[in-house]
């Protein structure tokens, strides 16, 4: 997620743009996500989601099925594939990066008719290797999904130095041995394999 180009997600406010809390476009209750999360202000002046109860490693959140095709990345979109983006009109747009995620964003990439098969573009599950807790905070490796972010922003996920990786631009910009450490979906593994010659992961 990020960006510089036209936002297409109605009602969505750019926390950049506006000091102090921004009371979030969507209701959760939409596609039932309030039955997993909740909203929260956090300290770092972000809205974020949170889990409402504890959940193992490597469940099933949810899928992405409220969704809208986008032209290019936005600072608010998701990437699908190497060529397409989605804009989320839900909850799950407040979403934020970390650089030790809670959850993993597995993407579907359209057909060439840029149809999503089934009406779903994504699945949320908690990452692999721990567990999400009740009232933990909902985060990913937004590189894991955007290759190039167009709006980069400083991290404040707060992991800390030597693992932060301090500025959020996309996958492109990370080295191997960073990326390796995360859940990348194919798109991204694929770019980076291009970017280092067909000798990426
Ligand atoms: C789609 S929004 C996520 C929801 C956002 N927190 C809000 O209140 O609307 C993506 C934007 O949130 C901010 N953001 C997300 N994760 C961040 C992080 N770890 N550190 C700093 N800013 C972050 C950045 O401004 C980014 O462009």
């Amino acid at each position: 997620m990020s960006g510089l180009g036209t936002n297409e997600n109605p009602g969505l406010i750019d926390p950049t743009t506006i000091s102090g809390p921004i009371p979030p476009a969507f209701p959760l209750t939409a596609g039932n996500l309030d039955k997993v999360m909740k909203y929260r202000y956090n300290s770092s002046g972000q809205n974020s989601v949170i889990a409402r109860e504890r959940l193992p490693r490597g469940s099933h959140i949810c899928f992405i099925d409220t969704f809208t095709p986008t032209p290019e990345s936005t600072w608010s979109s998701i990437q699908t594939s190497k060529t397409s983006h989605i804009e989320v009109p839900s909850g799950l747009v407040y979403i934020n990066h970390s650089c030790s995620p809670s959850i993993d964003i597995e993407v579907y990439p359209p057909n060439t008719d840029g149809i999503y098969p089934n009406g779903i573009c994504g699945e949320l599950r908690v990452v692999a290797d721990r567990d999400l807790e009740a009232g933990e905070e909902l985060t990913f490796f937004y590189p894991s999904t955007e290759y190039i972010s167009p709006r980069p922003f400083d991290c404040l996920c707060g992991t800390g130095d030597g693992f932060c990786i301090g500025r959020q631009e996309g996958a492109h910009f990370l080295e191997v041995a960073v990326l390796g450490r995360y859940f990348l979906n194919r798109h991204i593994k694929e770019l980076i394999a291009e970017r280092d010659g067909g000798h990426g992961q």
